[in-house]
């Protein structure tokens, strides 16, 4: 029999599942990567900050060519510091830390740090087809989103959709991932077009990107 610590040891950790997926097909979904109990406290405060008055129009473009255009995507954004997260979002972004040592041990990506934001797409918003990865934001390479919704259904709209890109892909694209609470949604940033479809109710998320040195 084997020892249950040694089976532990020995079975893959859901870093593990995250970059071999990533490795094969360049996209990984991974449910329950945080606990429901931690996705409710960040919704929560999630809700304070945009009481509070501390989320603003996410603008596309970059430097001085930064713009509100509502037509192309009309969430609205709340970004983190990570010199001065708070309790609630410390797990997280030390779970994400493991990932990006994990990513940067078999992927050799030379990942070195993380910058993200909260968004809340109210009901009726989305975000039209893009790539994170683009002229102006080539230090992007991983995108993470980590989903706060509670029992989000196929009704409730607000899919992600994911496209075929440019290189060659095995999974079966377009492809649908609804933003349940707790699900992280791990891909590399250049390999996939991808759009936020329209949500019938409050969609909370944390979006956010490994990125490279500039
Ligand atoms: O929230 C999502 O599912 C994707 C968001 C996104 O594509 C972005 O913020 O760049
Ligand atoms: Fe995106």
């Amino acid at each position: 029999m084997v020892h249950p610590l040694v089976a532990e040891i020995g079975s893959p950790s859901k870093f593990d599942r995250i970059v071999a997926e990533l490795t094969e097909t360049g996209l990984s979904i991974c449910d329950d990567f945080i606990s429901p109990l931690l996705v409710n406290s960040m919704a929560h405060e999630a809700r304070s900050l945009w009481q509070q008055g501390a989320f603003r129009h996410a603008r596309v473009g970059r430097g001085s060519s930064l713009q509100v255009r509502p037509e192309i995507r009309n969430d609205n954004i709340c970004w983190l510091d990570p010199e001065n997260l708070t309790a609630i979002q410390r797990p997280y972004f030390n779970d994400l830390e493991i990932l990006r040592h994990h990513i940067n041990s078999k992927l050799f990506l030379g990942l070195f740090e993380f910058e993200g934001h909260f968004a809340l797409y109210p009901q009726g918003s989305f975000y039209n087809i893009h790539y994170d990865r683009f002229i102006g934001a080539l230090e992007r390479m991983v995108t993470c989103i980590i989903y706060l919704n509670h029992e989000w259904t196929a009704e409730d709209g607000g899919a992600l959709q994911l496209h075929e890109g440019t290189a060659a892909s095995s999974l079966s694209l377009p492809m649908q991932v609804l933003p349940q609470g707790g699900r992280l949604v791990c891909f590399l940033s250049e390999a996939f077009p991808h759009e936020v479809l329209a949500a019938n109710r409050d969609r909370l998320s944390l979006t956010g990107w490994f990125r490279i040195r500039p």
